[in-house]
């Protein structure tokens, strides 16, 4: 499979250039040449398959010969090496539960297949990289984890000042070995455009061997795409799906949609944000605006220019007719959000993050339509991640996995750093 840029200024690519690249030169997206489709038989059969194989079926359209077969079942089945629980929590509306991997959020999906491919490639020819990576909370500590200790990669997680929650702080700011941590002054936007910067500055971008983690990168997309394949094999004969994906960046409904793209009948994805609205507000008028972003209790997806919009456009052919009507879009703000984990719980002993609680209202929203569907919303982190929000919403401690207080009796090292490529820079000599 080759790979394009949605800014069509550089040739094709393979699926390890795209990959190590992270970012095509002209600051386009990589995206396949062409969404490949599975078979109707695959979907006659799903629902008895088992993921791992479900998962190497759709990587496998993706990467093609360029990783054997034995060594993709190998990276698929590292990669989820735990459940992805799907509970009902009212009467046709489900939350699939994405976080039960080692830093409780979905990220740890899509970072642990690209740490895989990475090391697989990497392996073969010596290659040293270095990743760069921008977080609003959950990515950082899922790449990580994802690539802590493995040999020829070292990792650089910026993450906005005062930003996060104080254990997504303690997960990015405490493995050490070779992952480094920078707290910026600034926003998420900061650091992801500075990471963008870096990429597009040829200098840096050899002499550091630079690549993302971001899910700017395909690596992370494909895998995230898994998932939504899972869900319908669970749930296929119960009725039409509407997914709703809590969304800030848009990497993982964009996966959904690929997941469409290859013929998986889910029937409506439903985009739904914070006050950070920018790409409903595109579904509404037309106009896609990024503006700087708000704070919100979801502060994962406080994302004021969603690199995956551009991506999206792709999928429906640049047609905002059509984007329209294949993503709904709703925006909730913090008082609501907060009221739904409260209310949630108290009816039905159900407790959802601030970002699943984003998309479980997105969800009912829409339901309210469409009665007769079956409903699902993503839940992308473990509550306990926002610990400090959700226990006085509910007025509860929240039990905090092992996995989880392992990191918060940990020492937080990290650099404070300016927005600025200089200050990038000063961190990057220091490899
Ligand atoms: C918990 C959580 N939910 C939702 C999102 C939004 O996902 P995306 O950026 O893929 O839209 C993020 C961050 O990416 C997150 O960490
Ligand atoms: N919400 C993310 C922001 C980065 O998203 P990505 O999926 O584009 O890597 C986070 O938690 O860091």
């Amino acid at each position: 499979m080759k790979y394009y840029s949605t800014n069509r200024q550089v040739p094709e690519v393979s699926y390890e250039e795209a990959i190590f690249n992270g970012l095509p030169d002209d600051n386009g997206l990589y995206m396949p040449e062409t969404i490949p489709t599975l078979p109707a038989d695959f979907f006659e059969n799903i629902g008895d398959m088992k993921l791992h194989d479900i998962a190497y079926e759709v990587a496998s359209r993706f990467i093609g010969e360029e990783i054997p077969e034995k060594e993709l079942r190998r990276i698929v089945e590292e990669t989820l090496s735990f459940d992805l629980p799907i509970v009902e929590v009212e009467k046709g509306i489900y939350s699939l539960e994405l976080y039960h991997g080692p830093t409780c959020a979905f990220k740890d999906v899509g970072a642990r297949f690209l740490a895989r491919c990475l090391s697989y490639f990497s392996a073969k020819e010596g290659k040293k990289s270095t990743i760069l990576v921008a977080t609003s909370g959950d990515t950082g500590a899922a790449v990580g984890s994802g690539f802590y200790g493995v040999e020829n990669i070292e990792v650089i997680i910026l993450y906005p000042k005062g930003k996060i929650s104080k254990i997504q702080e303690q997960q990015l700011t405490t493995f050490g070995k070779n992952i480094q941590a920078c707290e910026v002054r600034g926003t998420f936007d900061d650091c992801q455009k500075m990471v963008k910067d870096a990429f597009l500055n040829k200098e840096l971008k050899e002499k550091y061997n630079l690549t993302s983690a971001n899910s700017i990168n395909m690596a992370r997309l494909i895998p995230q795409s898994f998932y939504y394949f899972w869900t319908y094999a669970m749930l296929k004969d119960m009725g039409d799906l509407v997914v709703s994906v809590p969304s800030g960046n848009f990497g993982n409904l964009t996966a959904g949609l690929l997941g469409q793209k290859m013929g998986l009948p889910i029937k409506q994805f439903i985009a739904s944000t914070n006050v950070n609205d920018i790409v409903p507000s595109y579904l509404t008028s037309g106009q896609f605006e990024p503006r700087p972003s708000t704070s919100t209790i979801s502060n994962a997806m406080d994302v004021g220019n969603p690199s995956n919009f551009y991506r999206m456009k792709e999928v429906f052919g640049s047609s905002w007719e059509d984007m329209k009507e294949g993503v709904k879009g709703y925006a909730y703000d913090d008082k609501i959000t907060a009221e739904t984990v409260a209310d949630i719980y108290r009816k039905t002993d159900y407790l959802m993050d601030p970002h699943g609680a984003v998309g479980y209202l997105g969800l009912k929203e829409y339901m309210k339509d469409h009665p007769n569907s079956i409903g699902v919303f993503l839940e992308t982190a473990h509550p306990a991640k926002f610990g400090d929000v959700v226990e006085p919403i509910i007025k509860q401690e929240v039990e905090m996995p092992e996995r989880l207080a392992e990191f918060a009796r940990r020492t937080k090292v990290s650099t404070e750093i300016d927005a600025t490529q200089e200050e990038l820079k000063k961190v990057l000599e220091t490899l």
